[in-house]
């Protein structure tokens, strides 16, 4: 694998730098340097288009505004406030900080118009029952209608979202498109890169990056879409040139409650919004999308589908080789530099997403050759005998995945550090600790996250599924502090063995209650073979 990527870590933030907090990200929004301000009646004609329902005016009509935002604190003057209801407060309960902002006039529902920071406003207020699903027409209408000159190329599944859409944009690229990225990691067009604060921004951010990217002449743009996004109607107003679809596995389920729920969600992907459809029928979720939405399918699995992989060959340094068979008797050679049977999945799906918007399907491919993704299977390497690698696998399958992609891969034991996530899916913590138990020789069962929970109860949930596994092979130590850990894996490994630092990937942080402690999983891992290298104090292999 001496060809897994050594990519430098995702610029770094100290707050509020992924998705997950719960308190406003504050995301380090890209604006577009010009908007033409949209009045109030025409907004009002736009949502009535786009829901079906008319608004109410309350107020001149004919004020206009210059950009949307739903965090009141985030409003820049003359922008319109919208004042959602949520899951922890209403959005209007926040209208007077809008208003000292400056904002220039209220979306909001019935609940909201009837409090009395709204009612005090003194600007219009548009009141819509629906203000959510409202919100996505009226940013597109403020920010141009930009999708209407972007092709918007959206990958949505549990699984490889990011790294299919790092594979798309390369092919893109290599295909003659001047591109955009957006994503969990970081926004990126002509050289910029921002961190993200969420995988999918919110409507307004979202139309505003948009606008910013038709400014800047780009043509085509690679972005994943979250079940959250989709269930919120973040990507309301925004038109797909494509809609694609990875997989489905358990994962969010204390947000979308039930697996048909969650897939309803990603489903919406695929509801008339996107000109075209990829889906990867490598599970039972991709068939069933397959026969409802009208789809070009994928399969890695040897699945009759449009675009399959024949000649895989895995090598030894981590790339692997196949060719793609396409429509038409298409036969493209594809190199990757990504290990994995999976990653050929994504890649067959970001092929065929770049075929699906007219791109030739030779250059796209020829694009894939160089792609490395941030934090997900990036190699750590300071010339020790054995293997480092950082991924994000924070879910069952992932887990599975890339352990069982290391375990063929490698010429010795498998070292994993893991933990999971606190205020996030409770029912998959057992299940990863008995991944990890099962697939692993050794296994760290650390803090990733912990938020406003006890991670000690997180590990205790990990280490039971560990425990109660009858596949269960590892000797599995707790330690909760993940340096620690990391530096415990490192110093356990012999040569040929392979260390996994699993579950935060590029990210730069540690949340812990409120507050985000600068961390980083690729650097822990440098720290912690460099002093191996030199400093035989380190603690003993517990094995
Ligand atoms: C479950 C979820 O997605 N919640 C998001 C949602 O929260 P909410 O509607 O319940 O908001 P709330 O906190 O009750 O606040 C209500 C309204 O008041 C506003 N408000 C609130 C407080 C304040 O001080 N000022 C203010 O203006 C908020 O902007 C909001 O519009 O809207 C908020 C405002 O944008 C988000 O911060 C919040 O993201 C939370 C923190 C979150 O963790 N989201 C994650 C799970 C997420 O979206 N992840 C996906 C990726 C998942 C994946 O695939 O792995 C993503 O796309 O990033
Ligand atoms: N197609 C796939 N099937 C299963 N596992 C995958 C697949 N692609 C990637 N993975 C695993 O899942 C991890 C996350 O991949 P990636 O970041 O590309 O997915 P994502 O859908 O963007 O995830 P998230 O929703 O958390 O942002 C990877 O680090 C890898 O371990
Ligand atoms: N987008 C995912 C990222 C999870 C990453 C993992 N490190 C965790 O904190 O659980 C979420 O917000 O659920
Ligand atoms: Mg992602």
């Amino acid at each position: 694998m001496g060809n897994l990527p050594t990519v430098p870590p995702a610029p770094s933030r100290t707050a509020g730098e992924t998705s997950g907090d719960a308190v406003p990200a504050g995301p380090d929004v890209i604006r577009p340097r010009h908007v033409t301000p949209t009045r109030i009646d025409a907004l009002a004609a736009r949502i009535a288009e786009a829901t079906g329902s008319a608004p109410e005016i309350h107020g001149d009509p004919t004020v206009a505004v210059t950009g949307a935002c739903l965090r009141a604190q985030d409003i820049v003057a003359g922008e319109l406030f919208a004042a959602l209801p949520g899951a922890n407060v209403h959005g209007a309960d926040f209208a007077a900080v809008a208003l000292e902002c400056g904002a220039a006039a209220v979306l909001t529902d019935p609940d909201g118009v009837t409090r009395p920071a709204i009612a005090r406003a003194g600007v219009p207020v548009l009141v819509h029952p629906q203000a959510r699903e409202a919100l996505g027409p009226a940013s597109s209408l403020i920010f141009g209608d930009p999708t209407r000159r972007l092709a918007v190329l959206g990958v949505t599944g549990t699984s490889g979202k990011t790294t299919t859409s790092y594979l798309l944009e390369a092919a893109l690229a290599a295909a003659g498109a001047t591109t955009g990225l957006i994503g969990t990691v970081e926004t990126r067009m002509r050289g910029r890169h921002v961190p993200s604060a969420f995988t999918t921004p919110e409507a307004p951010d979202l139309q505003a990056l948009f606008a910013a990217m038709v400014e800047e002449g780009i043509t085509h743009t690679a972005m994943e879409v979250s079940s959250h996004a989709l269930s919120q109607a973040r990507v309301g107003g925004t038109t797909f040139a494509v809609g694609a679809f990875t997989n489905l596995s358990a994962e969010h389920l204390d947000y979308h409650h039930t697996m048909e729920g969650y897939f309803e969600a990603k489903a919406l992907l695929f509801d008339g919004r996107a000109s075209a459809h990829v889906v990867c029928v490598d599970d039972t979720w991709g068939h069933r999308l397959a026969t409802r939405a009208d789809a070009v399918t994928v399969s890695a699995t040897g699945q009759p589908a449009d675009w399959t992989a024949t000649g895989v060959h895995a090598h030894r340094d981590g790339t692997q080789t196949f060719h793609a068979q396409g429509p038409d008797g298409l036969d493209l050679p594809v190199t990757l530099r990504l290990p994995g049977a999976f990653n050929v999945a994504n890649a067959l799906v970001a092929l065929a997403c770049g075929a699906a918007a007219g791109l030739d399907p030779a250059r796209l491919a020829a694009g894939f050759a160089q792609v490395q993704v941030p934090g997900r299977m990036q190699r750590v390497d300071v010339g020790q005998p054995f293997l480092a690698v950082v991924d994000y696998a924070h879910k069952p399958a992932a887990v599975e995945a890339l352990l069982t992609t290391l375990r063929a891969q490698g010429t010795g034991r498998v070292l994993t550090v893991l933990g999971c996530g606190g205020d996030r899916d409770r029912e998959k913590r057992p299940v990863m600790g008995a991944l990890a138990a099962e697939l692993s020789d050794l296994v760290w069962i650390t803090d990733d996250n912990p938020r406003t929970e006890d991670p000690a109860a997180i590990r205790a949930a990990m280490l039971d599924g560990a425990r109660t596994s009858d596949a269960a092979r590892a000797k599995v130590t707790e330690q909760g502090d993940r340096r620690t850990a990391i530096r415990a894996a490192i110093a356990a490994a012999r040569p040929g063995d392979v260390v996994v630092v699993a579950g935060k990937g590029h990210e730069p942080g540690q949340k812990v209650g409120a507050e985000v402690l600068p961390f980083s999983d690729v650097d822990e891992v440098h720290a912690a073979l460099r002093s191996t290298m030199t400093d035989q104090s380190i603690p003993e292999d517990p094995a």
